[in-house]
């Protein structure tokens, strides 16, 4: 349970404040966007320039990686000419972590100057439109384990970083999506990206079929393990949020597909697919300060 007056017992205001402090003073990046890279696609930050790489294990409260396809480390640089920072690799529940570990770093980007993040995901495609390869961009979610109670802003609020009850009805910001899907367009991938929910179970297990079904009669396009968390804590401490799925395989709705899904499979789909999903990303970091309110820096 949560201390009294310390918003949570595993990280207190302290701990991000030491965390960000410590990073300020060993790198001169003041990045202004953060990419979450979901399992495989660490490479997403393969294009930066000037690049400065902090392992997880070296940054003081940061937790550590244990997902194969998750490289662990905090990168810096310029992409586009934007000051950037990227996590490659995620922390999720079902490591072990708490919620708060799980979205330690997002308050860190807050109070690192952060204005805009970019999450990105694998995940399985539900409904009958979406194929294994397509990249969903995310319009809404389903915070499955946060109707369980498990949700990172449970406990004390911390006002230093957001309102009590915030609002997550635009969680997913209106003109990156938008900007997301023209560039999708001049691209020539429309073919392949789509708008669409996702909906996050703790996992580690892949869905049984009565559950993907049930998922999907809920309203999800997709379902993964992660990301969630995430988008709330930031969200509550106002970044602006764009969230990039890759549907990495199909889920399987019916009885007699024979087909079984493993995390190898994902990691192939997301080798595949890579180049494509790096474009878009980098597009996308190039053309953000189209979008209102968004620094150029
Ligand atoms: O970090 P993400 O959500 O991309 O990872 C997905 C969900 C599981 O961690 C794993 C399953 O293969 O990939
Ligand atoms: N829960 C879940 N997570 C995934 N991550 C990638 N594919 C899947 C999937 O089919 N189900």
């Amino acid at each position: 349970m949560h201390a009294k007056g310390n918003p949570c017992s595993c990280c207190s205001f302290d701990d991000y404040k030491c965390t960000a402090e410590w990073l300020l003073n060993k790198t001169r990046h003041r990045p202004k966007i953060a990419v979450i890279c979901g399992s495989g696609l660490g490479l997403l930050a393969d294009s930066v320039s000037n690049k400065q790489t902090f392992r997880y294990e070296d940054i003081p409260n940061f937790p550590v990686s244990t997902v194969p396809g998750h490289e662990g480390c905090l990168v810096f640089g310029d992409l586009k000419e934007k000051s950037c920072v990227f996590m490659q690799s995620r922390f999720h529940l079902y490591e072990g972590y708490s919620l708060c570990k799980v979205t330690f770093p997002v308050r860190i980007f807050k109070l690192l100057g952060v204005e805009t993040i970019i999450v990105t995901n694998a995940s399985g495609g539900l409904c009958k439109d979406i194929k294994a390869g397509d990249i969903m961009i995310i319009k809404d979610h389903i915070n499955l384990p946060g109707f369980a109670g498990q949700h990172p802003l449970c406990g004390p609020n911390d006002e230093r970083f957001g309102i009590r009850f915030p609002c997550m009805s635009d969680a997913y910001n209106k003109d990156l999506r938008k900007l997301a899907l023209d560039i999708s367009q001049q691209l020539g991938y429309s073919d392949f990206v789509r708008e669409g929910v996702y909906c996050m179970v703790s996992g580690p297990n892949f869905e049984t079929i009565a559950e993907a079904r049930m998922l999907h009669i809920l309203g999800s396009d997709s379902v993964g393990m992660s990301t969630i968390p995430e988008v709330t804590v930031a969200k509550h401490c106002d970044l602006r949020v764009l969230g990039l799925s890759l549907i990495t395989n199909k889920v399987s709705l019916d009885y007699s597909r024979e087909e079984k899904v493993n995390h190898e499979e994902v990691l192939e789909m997301c080798k595949m697919r890579a180049e494509m999903f790096q474009n878009l990303v980098n597009t996308i970091i190039a053309k953000c300060d189209q979008v209102d309110g968004i620094n150029s820096n």
